[in-house]
């Protein structure tokens, strides 16, 4: 498969603040890639260096082969055959719809500019809306423009920054996933750049997991989930708790979860682990003889999210139906149900 990005140990400081810190990432053609993580994590300044708008101190920066960026040398983002699509969606408001799309076709002739941009809002599904304004459109409409004005000039990278954080979020993640369709039937290489962990799942192939300027984990989806690299990760990705236990006399975790069986996994009696529980690990069940005492709930429409609090002061979530309404200071009864054990010796997962 052609590799078609290539960030190779990149850095980037301002002062003697590291906002990116030694990243790698690479994409082969028609692969979608996610930067993922919190506010401030140097998402978006990786992007603009892949861009071509920031320097890097470190590393190299390469698309098809083609050396873009060094410490010493940048190629400038006009030349770098990279489209871009913003949160703000940034249309002309004074071009109607084709005229937005058409804008970075001018160099072509008419009837040929004008067959790809027809060609292009079919893609997007707005060939009924070639003459309407901006202002006439929905925010998920608008976007969609913005994508394929981003893909007129066949880029050989598409760039997508927080691309759909201005829409609700039931939207989100449908346009995601729509537009991951869109992309992939054109065979185009993009990276988004997001701090929602679903519109990151709904879109790409990989992600990368950012936290204070650099990558912890690179995967697919499934495995940031199931099998986390690291501690932060696996809070991060579902809103897990890490708890510490101690593996008893039997080589078995039985305190307050009931018996987990950790003697094929080699462990000692007496060692302390982190056992990461998620909020569907813990399920409602009046009949459990377990009663936590609610820290806090909030509401989340279909279920509630509760914070629980364990015998030893460690919390814990859970997910519980929206009936089941425990208030703040009550006791839940609950069923451990861990579907998949993750378990971490200090920092880093044990893989069983
Ligand atoms: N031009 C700059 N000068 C100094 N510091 C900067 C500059 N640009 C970004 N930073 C700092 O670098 C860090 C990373 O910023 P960046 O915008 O890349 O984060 P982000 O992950 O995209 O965050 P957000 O999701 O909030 O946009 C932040 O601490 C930010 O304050």
């Amino acid at each position: 498969m052609t590799q078609q990005l290539d960030v190779n140990r990149v850095s980037v400081r301002f002062g003697d603040f590291t906002a990116v810190d030694s990243a790698s990432i690479t994409l082969n053609k028609g692969e979608i890639g996610c930067l993922l993580g919190p506010s401030g994590c140097g998402k978006t300044t990786l992007l603009r260096a892949i861009a071509g708008f920031q320097t890097i101190n470190e590393g190299q920066i390469s698309v098809r082969g083609r050396v873009l960026s060094t410490p010493d040398m940048q190629v400038s983002p006009e030349q770098r055959r990279v489209g871009m699509v913003f949160q703000d969606f940034a249309l002309f408001p004074h071009l109607n719809v084709s005229a937005n799309v058409g804008f970075g076709l001018r160099h072509l002739q008419r009837r040929e500019r004008e067959s790809r941009v027809r060609r292009l809002l079919k893609m997007v599904s707005l060939d009924d809306y070639a003459g309407a304004w901006p202002h006439e459109l929905s925010g998920g409409q608008q976007q969609r423009v913005a994508l394929a004005r981003a893909l007129a000039p066949g880029p050989e990278i598409l760039l997508l920054d927080e691309p759909f954080s201005s829409l609700d979020s039931e939207l989100r993640t449908q346009l995601a996933s729509e537009v991951r369709d869109l992309l992939k039937a054109d065979g185009v290489t993009a990276i988004l750049v997001t701090h929602d962990q679903h519109e990151a799942f709904a879109m790409a192939d990989q992600v990368s997991l950012l936290h204070d300027g650099h990558i912890d984990q690179t995967d697919v989806p499934y495995n940031l989930y199931h099998r986390p690299a690291n501690a932060f990760v696996a809070q991060f990705i579902g809103g897990g708790s890490l708890i510490d236990v101690t593996v008893n006399a039997d080589g078995e975790l039985n305190d307050r979860l009931g018996v987990l069986d950790m003697k094929s996994r080699s462990f000692a009696p007496g060692q302390q682990l982190r056992l990461l529980i998620r909020p569907d690990d813990i399920e409602y069940d009046e009949s459990s003889a377990i009663q936590l005492r609610v820290v806090e709930r909030a509401f989340r429409g279909a279920n509630f999210l509760y914070e629980l609090l364990l015998p030893d002061g460690q919390h814990v979530p859970c997910l519980a139906p929206s009936h089941i309404a425990a208030d703040k200071g009550s006791l839940l009864p609950v069923r451990f149900n861990l579907q998949h054990v993750v378990i971490f010796n200090g920092e880093h997962q044990v893989f069983t």
